[in-house]
């Protein structure tokens, strides 16, 4: 592909649900390109549409207006370019590490010892050598997320879609696991678009963050990321990116609240 341009193009999205009480407005009228390679974080409060972004991305949600995209063609529902890792793990429960990893390769058909050899390389990867044939059900949150990430990573494709995948993980496992996929993508590379709506973990991996108003989510504010990795969380330049976005978010939600 054209290197220059962007991989993903989303233009002017707005996504509605209907509700009971008529049309709801979640997504309204979002431009974002996003190039090859780079790490995008959707930043926001909850309930701001960033799943439903994240999904109309995976193909998974139909978009109401607008386009989006792949590799300047526009995108016709589900597409083997793009890998998703949700909120909770979402593993098979009855395959083991390994059944789980080689999932994506098996359903393509590639050969046992070729996708088994790829499976054992994200494995390895994410910390989990010697854990292949252990079942989900015996692993903790934190080993389950490793999981999905490898998974993600084995079935190659061009695109992670990371939707909190941190959520629900106690905060010492959280730092570990923000440390991983930084390591992961500086190896593997891969276009990553990552939500959250903690403001450190963005500033941790992102190279770019997209900070979203609350609902209906529009662009509030982009910031570009451009401080040497592994990010210090204690240099100034972190400190103070982390207090400008904090407040600019406190006094958008200060004015949604009055
Ligand atoms: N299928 C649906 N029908 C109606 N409303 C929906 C549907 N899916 C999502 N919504 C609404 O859209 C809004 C945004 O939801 P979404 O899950 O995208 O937000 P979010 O920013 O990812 O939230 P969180 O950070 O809490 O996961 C919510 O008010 C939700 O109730």
């Amino acid at each position: 592909m054209d290197r220059t341009k962007p991989i993903i193009e989303l233009k002017n999205i707005s996504k509605s649900f209907q509700t009971e009480t008529g049309e709801a407005l979640i997504i309204d009228d979002v431009t974002i390109d996003i190039q090859e390679n780079e790490f995008v974080v959707l930043f926001g409060a909850g309930q701001c549409g960033k799943t439903t972004m994240l999904k109309m991305l995976a193909g998974l949600e139909s978009i109401s207006k607008g386009t989006i995209s792949l590799e300047g063609k526009p995108m016709k529902g589900f597409d083997s370019r793009i890998g998703m890792v949700y909120q909770t793990t979402a593993l098979f429960p009855w395959l083991s590490v390994m059944g789980n990893v080689e999932f994506g390769p098996k359903a393509r058909g590639i050969s046992k010892k070729k996708r088994r050899e790829k499976a054992q390389y994200y494995i390895d990867l994410v910390g989990l050598k010697g854990f292949e044939k252990h079942f989900p059900s015996m692993l903790s949150g934190g080993m389950q997320q490793r999981v999905g990430i490898a998974r993600a990573y084995c079935d190659d494709p061009e695109i992670i879609l990371m939707d909190e995948p941190f959520g629900h993980l106690d905060a010492q496992t959280r730092y570990m696991m923000e440390e991983e996929v930084e390591k992961i993508w500086e190896k593997e590379k891969r276009t990553v678009v990552f939500v959250t709506n903690n403001i450190e973990e963005a500033l941790y991996l992102a190279d770019r963050i997209i900070i979203m108003t609350e609902c209906p989510a529009s662009i509030m504010k982009e910031y570009k990321i451009d401080l040497p990795r592994p990010r210090d969380l204690v240099s100034p330049e972190f400190l103070a990116l982390r207090e400008e976005i904090s407040a600019l978010v406190e006094l958008r939600e200060g004015v949604t609240n009055a």
